[in-house]
C-alpha cells in the first residue's frame, strides 16, 4: 500500500489549481445513465472514486471513454444489466447513487449496500423510503438492494427526516423521469446537489429550487445527452487554503468557486488569514503569523461543512489557544484526532466535541489514514511537524484528492509517494 512521506519545508507559497469537484462529479456521471445519448463531461478530476464510477458504468453496459485532461463520454444506450456488484460498491458508498437513476430509467435496479465505514454507519433508509413513495418496490435481499417499477415512478411529495445530499441527489436525479411532480422537502442545500441540478436542467429536465430546501421537480419523459462542466472542488479548495494557513504561508487557488465555501472562508478569517476572493480565485496571506483557535461546528450547507472537520483540527492543534470543534453530521468523524495526538497535538475527546489546546509545532510520526478527510488533516500536519511524517493507507487520500504531492510541491512543500 502506498504511503506519503512529509517533512516540514516552510511556509507554503504559490498557486495552485483546483480540480472539478468528486462530490459534484460522481453523482453527475451515475445521473448519465437517464440520457438518451452520448454524455460528455468536463472538469472530471482523477480520482479513484471516479475509476471506481467508470468501472461500475462499464458493468452496468454503458460504453464508457477513458478519462482524457479532464473530459469523458458516456453512452448509456447500451446498458443491459443494472446490478451495481458488491466488490465495486465496497470501496465508494456513493455508488448507492445509481439506485434512482437505474430504477427511473429501466424500471429495475440492484445495487449493493455499502455497508458502515471509518466515518459512521451511514444508513440508506431515507434513498429507500423516497423510492417507495414514488412507488417503488425496494426490498433488500443477500446484501442487496432491489428496486422495481412498472412503468415510471410516480411524481410524489417527499419529507427527508434527515437532511442527506446523496439522499436528495438520488431522489432528485429519479424523479426526472417520473410522471407527474416531485417535491423534496428539507432538502440538502449543498452547491453540488446545485451543480447536479443544472447538469438535469441542461439535460431536459424541470427542477426548480435546488439549493433551497424543498426542490420542485416536474417529471419529463425523456433526457438527452449533453455537454456539462462540473463544478471546482470546494472541499479541495479548503483544503490547499488550511494547508497554507498552518504552514503561515500564502496561496492563490485557481479555478475555484469561491461562493461554495463561505462558511470556510470566514473561519479562515476569524483565524487570522488574509483572504480576497475573485472570480474563479481565492488567495490566503498568513504573513508569517500563526493561526489564532476557531470554534467550529459542523452542520448542513450553508454552515461549516464536515468535510473540512480535520483538516480544522489540525489548524486548532497549530494555533495560539484553545478551540471547540463539534461535529454533527457523523457519529465517528474524529478517527484522526488519536493520530494527530501521536504527533504532539494536545486535544481531548468528549462525545462529538474535540477540545484542542493550540501548539507551536509537532512532531513527525508514522500515523495511519483511517478515512479521506482524516488523511488530508494528517498530511497538513506533517507540513509544519519536525522530523518526518509517514502517512499510511493513502488509497483514501486517492479517493478525492488529484495528485495531492504534485500540487503540493508545486507550492514548495516536501512531499513524496513511497510506493508499496
Ligand atoms: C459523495 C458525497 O457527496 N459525499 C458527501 C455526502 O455524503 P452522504 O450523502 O452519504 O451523507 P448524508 O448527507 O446522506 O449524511 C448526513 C447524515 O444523514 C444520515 N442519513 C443519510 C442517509 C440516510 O438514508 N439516512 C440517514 O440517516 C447519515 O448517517 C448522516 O448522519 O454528504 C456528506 C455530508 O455533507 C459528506 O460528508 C460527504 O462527503
Ligand atoms: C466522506 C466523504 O466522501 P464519501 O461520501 O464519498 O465517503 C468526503 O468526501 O469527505
Amino acid at each position: 500500500m502506498d504511503k506519503l512521506q512529509v517533512r516540514a519545508a516552510g511556509p507554503l507559497a504559490g498557486e495552485v489549481t483546483i480540480s472539478g469537484a468528486k462530490n459534484a462529479a460522481l453523482p453527475i456521471l451515475m445521473s448519465a445513465v437517464l440520457a438518451q445519448d452520448t454524455m460528455t463531461l468536463g472538469n472530471v478530476p482523477q480520482l479513484r472514486d471516479v475509476a471506481t464510477t467508470i468501472a461500475l458504468l462499464r458493468q452496468l453496459g454503458a460504453e464508457v471513454s477513458d478519462l482524457e485532461n479532464g473530459t469523458l463520454t458516456i453512452n448509456p444506450a447500451t446498458i443491459s444489466h443494472c446490478v451495481a456488484e458488491y466488490d465495486l460498491v465496497k470501496t465508494m458508498r456513493a455508488s448507492i447513487m445509481l439506485l434512482g437513476p437505474l430504477v427511473a430509467k429501466y424500471g429495475h435496479a440492484d445495487v449493493s449496500l455499502p455497508g458502515g465505514c471509518a466515518i459512521g454507519a451511514r444508513p440508506v433508509n431515507l434513498h429507500i423510503q423516497g423510492l417507495e413513495a414514488m412507488g417503488a418496490e425496494v426490498t433488500v435481499e443477500e446484501g442487496y438492494v432491489k428496486a422495481r417499477v412498472d412503468g415510471r415512478l410516480k411524481g410524489a411529495t417527499i419529507l427527508m427526516d434527515v437532511v442527506s445530499v446523496t439522499g436528495t441527489e438520488n431522489l432528485m436525479a429519479a424523479a426526472t423521469l417520473a410522471d407527474g411532480v416531485t417535491f423534496i422537502e428539507n432538502a440538502a442545500r449543498e452547491p453540488e446537489v446545485v451543480d447536479l441540478a443544472s447538469c438535469l436542467n441542461a439535460m431536459g429536465a424541470k427542477i426548480s429550487g435546488a439549493g433551497t430546501d424543498v426542490i420542485r421537480i416536474e417529471g419529463v419523459e425523456k433526457l438527452n445527452g449533453i455537454r456539462y462542466q462540473v463544478m471546482p472542488d470546494r472541499i479541495e479548495t479548503g483544503t490547499y487554503l488550511v494547508a497554507a494557513a498552518a504552514t503561515r504561508g500564502q496561496v492563490v487557488c485557481r479555478n475555484a468557486a469561491p461562493e461554495t465555501l463561505e462558511p470556510v472562508l470566514l473561519k479562515l478569517e476569524e483565524a487570522g488569514a488574509k483572504v480576497e476572493r475573485g472570480d474563479d480565485w481565492i488567495s490566503l496571506d498568513m504573513e508569517g503569523r500563526r493561526a489564532k483557535p476557531v470554534s467550529i461546528k459542523t452542520a448542513p450547507h450553508p454552515a461549516f461543512p464536515t468535510d473540512m472537520q480535520a483538516q480544522f483540527c489540525t489548524l486548532n492543534a497549530l494555533a495560539e489557544g484553545h478551540s471547540k470543534v463539534t461535529e454533527t453530521i457523523f457519529e465517528n468523524r474524529f478517527m484522526h484526532v488519536p493520530e494527530l495526538q501521536r504527533m504532539g497535538a494536545v486535544m481531548d475527546l468528549d462525545g462529538h466535541t474535540c477540545l484542542i489546546d493550540g501548539r507551536e509545532t509537532l512532531q513527525g510520526a508514522q500515523v495511519m489514514a483511517t478515512d479521506l478527510r482524516a488523511s488530508a488533516c494528517l498530511v497538513i500536519a506533517g507540513l509544519v511537524a519536525s522530523g518526518t511524517t509517514v502517512v499510511d493507507r493513502i488509497y483514501h487520500l486517492d479517493r478525492g484528492y488529484e495528485q495531492i504531492e504534485h500540487k503540493l510541491a508545486g507550492l514548495g512543500a516536501d512531499v513524496s509517494r513511497l510506493k508499496a
